[in-house]
């Protein structure tokens, strides 16, 4: 994603690439390059302290990695906040953090969150190629916990489900009391399906990334976006004025 990001900048005629950073670089190396927004995609174990340091440098920052809590959201709110007291506009920096830059799966979100308060049941199956470190994938967990919060919005309880599980993980993870399953096949990219069911019928809402080139346009518009719009903003869909 780190070399797809940048042939998508290098490409773009209103940005310009002045540094790539990889795991045995410091971030210090990006003083005087001029850098004003830092895009980073790493891996979860050090998404949160990069990301740190970059506030530290005087970046703002599109961040694409999974692995964030609401834990992790607040230390960067904070930081973010101590970092921007006294400047705006330009000055103060902001940090965008999207789950899925693709917007195919930032309208499934959407659409998921807007469905769930009419389904008695909601499921959510993720797809991923066989490398991918992380599971569930940072798009499901938000899925399922989009979900939740629509469900408990209107009143709905506990999903019918009578398993008594003869396997343990038959049923996937639980998150916020979606169940979510993760699926690592080679030759897949990043697929998620919404199963939604009620008496006698089914909503599917399925999202496919065949390809990266998928995830470019949404994080070239982060960039373009981050830039004077301080503090964390997390989802595409912030941007895109869905929520
Ligand atoms: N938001 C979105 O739309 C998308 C998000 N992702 C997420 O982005 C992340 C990266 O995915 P992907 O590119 O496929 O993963 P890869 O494993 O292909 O690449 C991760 C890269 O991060 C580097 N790295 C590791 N630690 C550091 C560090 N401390 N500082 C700088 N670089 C470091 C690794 O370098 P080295 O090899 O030297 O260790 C490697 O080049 C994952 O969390 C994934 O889920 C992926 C696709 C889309
Ligand atoms: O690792 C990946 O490939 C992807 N990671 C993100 C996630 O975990 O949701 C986004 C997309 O699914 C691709």
């Amino acid at each position: 994603m780190g070399q797809a990001a940048c042939d998508a900048v290098e490409s773009a005629d209103d940005l310009e690439l002045v540094a790539k950073l990889g795991s045995a670089d410091s971030i210090d190396a990006l003083a005087g390059s001029g850098a004003t927004v830092a895009v980073e995609f790493t891996v979860p174990g050090a998404t949160e302290a990069n990301v740190h340091a970059l506030i530290d440098a005087g970046l703002s920052v599109v961040v694409g990695t999974t692995g964030w809590t609401d834990e992790s959201l607040d230390r960067v709110r904070r930081h973010l906040e101590e970092r921007n007291a006294g400047r705006d506009g330009d000055d103060a920096l902001g940090v965008l953090i999207a789950p899925n830059f693709a917007l195919s799966a930032v309208l499934a979100m959407t659409f998921a969150k807007q469905a769930a308060r009419f389904f008695e049941s909601a499921e959510v199956v993720e797809l991923h190629h066989p490398n991918k470190v992380d599971a569930p994938s940072g798009t499901a967990l938000t899925t399922a916990r989009h979900i939740a919060e629509a469900r408990a919005a209107a009143g709905l309880g506990a999903m019918p489900d009578a398993t008594q599980t003869q396997v343990d993980g038959a049923r996937g993870a639980v998150v916020d009391g979606v169940h979510v399953h993760a699926v690592r096949l080679r030759g897949l990219v990043a697929h998620e399906e919404i199963l939604l069911g009620n008496p006698g019928e089914q909503l599917t809402i399925r999202t496919d990334s065949f390809d990266r080139s998928s995830f470019m346009p949404g994080v070239l518009l982060a960039v373009r976006e981050v830039v004077g719009r301080p503090g964390v903003t997390f989802g595409l869909d912030q941007v895109l004025d869905l929520s």
